[in-house]
């Protein structure tokens, strides 16, 4: 394992570290590989405004308890952790000396897949929720911008093998997305691991 300087965002009412080279890039290649066989990618529709649409990425959700997971008018129900989550999820557990119950995990096709604005704050994530993102495959953009004050933004590319840890009250002042993007590019395996209870 490669451990390299974490990178604190430092951003104001809010709590975002970023480690570019968590798992090193030997083991993200068999992660994303595994994953993208083993992990049961389902795509959902949403309703907003009462227009249904397809979900612009796949996800599944993994959990070791059976709470289903809520938003955007979607219910997700568990799958029980294969191997490889199990294996992640308490690596990163060990260094955050925190539990997980649950991984939302995310397949973004390609460049044309994508994540909008919005903040993790629903009610079974609790008041300061912790959230650890993880990144396997092709690196994408990421962008937070605070929820009032305009001038307060932050860009990050989140490559292969890099985790993303954002806690405190991240959620509460500030959203999150992940653009498209009109370049020819590959997949990429986001894991979103939560407590949820
Ligand atoms: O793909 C990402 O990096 C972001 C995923 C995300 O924000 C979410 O699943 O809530
Ligand atoms: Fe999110």
């Amino acid at each position: 394992m490669l451990f390299k300087e974490p990178i604190n965002l430092n951003l104001k009412d809010a709590d975002v570290v970023y480690y570019p080279n968590f798992f090193n890039s030997e083991l993200s290649n068999y992660y994303f590989k595994t994953l993208l066989k083993n992990i049961e990618w389902q795509q959902d529709t949403i309703t907003l405004f009462g227009k249904t649409h397809l979900q612009p990425r796949l996800t599944a959700l993994y959990a070791n308890n059976n709470l289903p997971y809520s938003y955007s008018n979607i219910i997700m129900y568990p799958k029980t952790f294969n191997q490889e989550l199990a294996q992640i999820k308490e690596t990163i557990e060990k260094l955050l000396d925190v539990s997980f119950t649950s991984c939302l995990a995310n397949l973004y096709r390609n460049g044309q897949d994508s994540n909008g604005w919005h903040a993790d704050d629903e009610k079974e994530l609790g008041q300061h929720p912790i959230i650890a993102s993880v990144t396997f495959g092709i690196e994408r953009i990421f962008h937070l911008k605070h929820k009032n004050e305009s001038n307060h933004k932050a860009k990050i590319i989140l490559q292969n093998g890099s985790l993303l840890v954002m806690k405190g009250s991240t959620q509460k002042y500030w959203l999150h997305q992940l653009p498209k993007t009109n370049k020819d590019i590959g997949e990429r395996i986001n894991l979103t691991f939560r407590i949820i209870t």
